[in-house]
C-alpha cells in the first residue's frame, strides 16, 4: 500500500468534528478520486494525512512510514488548491527550488520539454507573477511529473486549466502510477474523475461512505455523478 489511513478524527474546536473515524488505503498503481460535496472534510483530509494539520487520532501511514517521518514527507507531494506561488522567483527558479527541498538534482532538459508539453515552450525563465492562473496551475503539476514521489496528492488543482492540459495531464499521471505510485486526487470533475480514476472514495460530513473500483461503481449506477445524488438523497433522509 502506498498509503494506509486508519480511523482518522479531526475536529477544528471542540465543537466542530470534520472527520469522522474516516479509513482507507490506497494500493500502488492506482489514482484514487476523493470526491464530495463542499464542506464534506476532503480538503482538511488531505491536510491531516500530509502531516499539514496535525493528527489527533488514527494513523496515517505513506509506505511503511508513520506520515509525521521525515521519510514520508519526502515520499510524498502536495498540490494544494490554490495557486500561492512564490512570485519573486521563475518557473525555473521555483522548481530548482522544490527540487532542493527533495535534494534532487534539477535536470533542466526535462524541464525544457515539461514546459513545452503544457505549451508554456520559453517561459521557464519568466517571473510567476508574471504567469496567469492556469500556467500557476501548470507549474504544480510539472513540479509533481519531475519529482516523481511515491505518493502525489492533488487538491483540485486542475481548476483553470485548459482542455489540452487536462489532456496532457491525464496521460502523465497514468504514467506515474504505471511505475508503481499512488495517487490522490481530490476533483469535482466528475467526468475526468472517470477517465483517470481506477477507484474512488467519497466522503459526505467527513464519513467515508464509499470507497470502490471507478468500473465497480459506473456499472452499479451509471456515472459518478448518479452515484452523488443517490448518496446525498441517502444521507439527507431523515
Ligand atoms: N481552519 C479551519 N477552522 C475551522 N473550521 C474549518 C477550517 N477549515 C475548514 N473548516 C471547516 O471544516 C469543514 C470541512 O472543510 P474542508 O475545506 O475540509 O471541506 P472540502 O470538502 O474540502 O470542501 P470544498 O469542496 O468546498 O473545497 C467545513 O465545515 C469548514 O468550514
Amino acid at each position: 500500500m502506498n498509503l494506509t489511513v486508519e480511523n482518522l478524527n479531526f475536529a477544528y474546536t471542540s465543537r466542530t468534528q470534520v472527520l469522522h473515524d474516516v479509513s482507507f488505503t490506497i494500493p500502488t498503481n492506482c489514482i484514487m478520486g476523493l470526491v464530495g460535496p463542499n464542506g464534506s472534510g476532503k480538503s482538511t483530509l488531505i491536510k491531516v494525512i500530509l502531516d499539514l494539520l496535525q493528527l489527533q487520532n488514527g494513523q496515517v501511514k505513506i509506505g511503511s512510514d508513520i506520515s509525521q517521518s521525515r521519510n514520508a514527507k519526502m515520499s510524498s507531494i502536495y498540490l494544494s488548491s490554490n495557486d500561492f506561488l512564490p512570485e519573486f522567483l521563475t518557473g525555473e527558479e521555483y522548481l530548482r527550488f522544490m527540487h532542493g527541498l527533495y535534494g534532487e538534482a534539477l535536470d533542466c532538459a526535462a524541464l525544457t520539454s515539461q514546459f513545452a508539453k503544457y505549451s508554456m515552450a520559453g517561459r521557464h525563465r519568466d517571473l510567476i507573477e508574471d504567469y496567469s492562473h492556469g500556467m500557476r496551475k501548470k507549474l504544480q503539476l510539472i513540479a509533481a511529473f519531475m519529482l516523481r514521489r511515491r505518493l502525489t496528492v492533488i487538491d483540485e488543482t486542475l481548476n483553470g486549466i485548459d482542455i489540452d492540459a487536462l489532456r496532457i495531464f491525464e496521460g502523465d499521471v497514468k504514467e506515474l502510477v504505471a511505475e508503481g505510485r499512488s495517487v490522490l486526487l481530490c476533483s469535482h470533475d466528475f467526468a475526468m474523475l472517470e477517465r483517470v480514476a481506477d477507484q474512488l472514495a467519497f466522503l459526505i460530513r467527513g464519513s467515508m461512505v464509499v470507497q470502490a473500483p471507478v468500473g465497480d461503481l459506473i456499472a452499479d449506477h451509471g456515472t459518478i455523478a448518479d452515484l452523488a445524488n443517490e448518496l446525498i438523497q441517502v444521507m439527507e433522509t431523515p
